[in-house]
């Protein structure tokens, strides 16, 4: 067994890995990073990029469909062979070499094979080929394994081997008839997408369609996925599950309805890649998400950093935000905090210091890319309401926005304004419409500056910009 030494030693080289290895080694530090799988990790080859990419070819036909003119262009319908064969290239055809060669390039080792933690500061690499090698690290290990699908105990569903995001982000062909478990983002966004590409499409929502965002966001995705031929069952359960001789599943219902599919997507959530990384030597319960102090140490029991400090989790394992932007923005507070600590510099732990992930408590961005698409940060109504604020609801048509109807015509949309009263802040912002995506970075910049509402009132939206609509719900609160 090889031994070597390193200052930082990171489980997982998924976005939130190789962000570390950045920060760190950019703060003078050495770093080695172990991947069992691909470097690039869920978001590169089978989460983020092959589904945003399986979804936009769908988006722009839809867009072009919506202004005459270009409508008159669109003679056919999605070519389903070139959607797959761009994905693939998105998933870089599953290979790592371009992110392994950056790993080089900032010199970061890259240690192939399954991470497990041995004892404190120490990580034992077991390759594909059986071998092992020991890395010691001088300040800190760092876990960032991420998180797999969630299966729940549905009598047969196991057996059936339905698909995961995995399955479905890298499918090779696209199913005649898809049932899909699930009411949340996955679901939401793959019902969109292969019902794009074709595919008659069963949603079993037993929670409803994206019951924790604001109401009419869900509302608007079901009306459109409804308008493609999408089934979407609010409130159906499965009961049981059984892949049938002739390769489809039928699905019954806890009513006693049978659903029948040649392809079963299930989406109910994740659960965090720690069932076999050596918790169980430190203390911790293997299968357990990771619990994280403000600078993202892990805690013991008692909520204090474990044996010293040592130990870091970062990303979707320590399931704050099961978000790539989030967990990136995790992974430079940690490998910046690491080096602070390495050094002996001040640590900046209060709210919005340098080493600490505030915006994962009330500011998180997120884009759903359905049709339409929903663009969130902050608190929900109702969520704020739950956090014992006193809000004020602001609403507006997106429709009723000059720009709006030149951008597509049968434009459909809505946006929300929370703004918390006593501060005279945003606090929430939800857009609903088609490629609202690229506005919601300013209402971002709005709720993390905390800017005051009669502020707001001066930055002054393009014209003709859907933007405008901040003018418009600025009058609406009574400007
Ligand atoms: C279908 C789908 C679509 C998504 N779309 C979006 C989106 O559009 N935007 C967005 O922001 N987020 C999206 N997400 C969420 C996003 O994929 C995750 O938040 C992100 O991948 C988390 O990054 P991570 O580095 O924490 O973990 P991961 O990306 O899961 O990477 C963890 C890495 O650790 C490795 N690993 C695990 N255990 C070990 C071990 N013991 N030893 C060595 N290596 C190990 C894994 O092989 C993996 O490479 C999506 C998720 C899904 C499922
Ligand atoms: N565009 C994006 O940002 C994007 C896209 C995809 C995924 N993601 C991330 O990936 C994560 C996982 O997505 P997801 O859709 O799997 O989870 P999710 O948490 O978004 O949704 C899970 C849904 O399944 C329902 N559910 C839970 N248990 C169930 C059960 N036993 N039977 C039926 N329904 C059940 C829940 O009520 C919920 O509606 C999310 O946290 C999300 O943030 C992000």
């Amino acid at each position: 067994m090889g031994t070597t030494t390193y200052d930082v030693v990171i489980i997982g080289a998924g976005p939130v890995g190789e962000n570390v290895a950045d920060r760190v080694v950019r703060g003078g530090l050495t770093a080695a990073v172990v991947e069992r799988e691909l470097v690039g990790g869920e978001c590169s080859y089978w989460a983020c990029m092959p589904t945003k990419a399986l979804l936009r070819s769908g988006a722009a036909l839809r867009a072009a469909r919506q202004v005459p003119g270009a409508r008159e262009a669109v003679t056919g319908e999605l070519d389903v062979a070139a959607v797959l064969r761009r994905r693939d290239a998105f998933a870089s055809n599953w290979q790592d070499d371009g992110q392994a060669s950056w790993l080089e390039q900032i010199g970061v080792p890259l240690h192939r094979g399954h991470g497990r933690i041995r004892s404190a500061r120490v990580v034992e690499v077991t390759g594909a080929d059986g071998s092992t090698t020991s890395l010691t690290a001088r300040h800190a290990v760092v876990v960032a394994t991420g998180s797999g699908a969630l299966v729940p105990d549905i009598p047969g569903l196991r057996d059936a081997k339905p698909w995961t995001s995995r399955e479905t982000a890298a499918a090779s062909s696209v199913p005649g008839r898809l049932a899909v478990i699930g009411g949340g983002v996955v679901a939401s966004e793959m019902a969109t997408a292969f019902a794009g590409l074709g595919s008659s499409v069963t949603v079993l929502a037993r929670d409803g369609v994206l019951h924790l965002a604001e109401p009419f966001a869900g509302e608007l995705v079901v009306e459109s996925l409804r308008d493609k031929g999408v089934s979407v069952r609010v409130g159906a359960e499965a009961g049981s599950v059984k892949r049938n001789d002739d390769g489809t599943v039928s699905i019954t219902l806890t009513t006693g309805e049978q659903v029948d599919a040649d392809e079963l997507l299930v989406a109910i959530g994740r659960t965090p890649n720690t069932a076999d990384i050596g918790l169980d030597g430190i203390g911790l319960k293997p299968g357990a998400w990771l619990e994280v102090d403000d600078t993202l140490r892990v805690v013991d029991g008692g909520g204090e950093p474990l044996d010293g400090g040592w130990l870091y989790a970062a990303g979707d394992v320590n399931r704050r935000v099961l978000l790539t932007h989030q967990g990136k923005y995790q992974a430079r507070a940690v490998g910046d905090v690491i080096v602070a600590r390495a050094k002996g510099t001040a640590v900046e732990d209060g709210r919005w210091g340098r080493h600490v992930a505030t915006a994962d408590e009330r500011a998180v961005p997120q884009v759903v890319f359905t049709e339409p698409e929903i663009a969130s940060v902050g608190l929900t109504a109702a969520a704020a309401e739950a956090a014992g604020l006193r809000i004020r609801v602001v609403d507006h048509d997106l429709a009723a926005v000059a720009a709006s109807s030149l951008h597509a015509e049968g434009y459909r949309g809505h946006a929300r304004m929370v703004v918390d009263e006593d501060r005279q802040v945003v606090v929430g912002f939800t857009l609903a419409g088609p490629d609202v995506a690229e506005l919601l970075h300013a209402a971002t910049i709005a709720i993390v500056a905390e800017v005051p509402l009669d502020r707001l009132w001066h930055p002054v939206p393009a014209f003709p910009t859907v933007s405008e609509v901040w003018l418009r719900l600025l009058e609406a609160y009574g400007r």
